[in-house]
């Protein structure tokens, strides 16, 4: 298992079955194998493009919401990756498959796509940056896990399994994983754990899980 830090592992064990239906979903196999439809892959892509860039406002509301500047620091930095990096690594391989920046961006959002980015954003709105931290952590740290177990992979999507389990990816994750550990301490102490706040935040995590699994099923089916 990756170590992504203390949160992450409580976390990853409340979650159970949900996170290994997650990182171990036949979307994830299929990719790994080389063998998902092209058509899937690039569904997936199209809803992908649509998620970053809600997921750029949720970091950007971190930043808004947090009053530590080495948080706000590292979460303007991800929005400004998701922006600058991530989402034209998108336009690229759509680009080059003919579909244009401009259908991209008019890409109908899927039920699963909004159920997640608005699920997030609204649990951030209405919570504090705890709240956003946990929901936001599976989308990160479940892709270093899966970039880490399949690393390496051939294939088609050789270039995807590469960046994520890719060296600078992996130390995203890991600093991510800190910054989380340092967020729970720094508002509710070394012992949070055993507070009742815990269940609530393990439950966001859950819930993204889900929704996590949610994302995976709509591209292999194309909903
Ligand atoms: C559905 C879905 N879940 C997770 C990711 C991965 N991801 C999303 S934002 C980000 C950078 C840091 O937040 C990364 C790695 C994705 N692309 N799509």
């Amino acid at each position: 298992m990756a170590d992504y830090g203390r949160a992450f592992a409580l976390w990853r064990q409340a979650a159970g079955a949900d996170w290994d239906r997650y990182v171990g979903h036949d979307f994830v196999r299929q990719l790994a194998a080389g063998t998902l439809p092209r058509d899937s892959f690039l569904y997936y892509l199209r809803q992908d493009y649509v998620f970053l860039l809600h997921f750029a406002r949720a970091w950007a509301l971190v930043m808004a919401k947090s009053n530590r500047l080495p948080e706000m620091r590292a979460a303007a930095g991800i929005a400004q990756a998701l922006l600058e990096e991530e989402m034209p690594l998108h336009v690229g391989i759509c680009a080059r498959e003919g579909i244009t920046s401009d259908m991209l961006a008019q890409t109908p959002e899927s039920p699963a796509n909004m159920a997640y980015t608005r699920y997030v954003l609204a649990t951030g709105q209405s919570g504090d940056v705890l709240d956003l931290l946990a929901a936001l952590a599976p989308c990160v740290l479940g892709y270093g896990e899966i970039g880490r177990r399949h690393a390496g992979s051939g294939g088609p999507y050789a270039k995807w399994t590469a960046t994520y389990g890719g060296e600078d990816y992996q130390r995203l994750c890991q600093e991510v994983g800190q910054l989380i550990d340092a967020a729970l301490e720094a508002r509710l102490g070394p012992d949070w754990p055993s507070l009742p706040r815990a269940s609530s935040l393990a439950q966001q995590f859950a819930q993204a899980t889900q929704l996590e699994v949610a994302f995976w099923q709509m591209g292999l089916d194309r909903t």
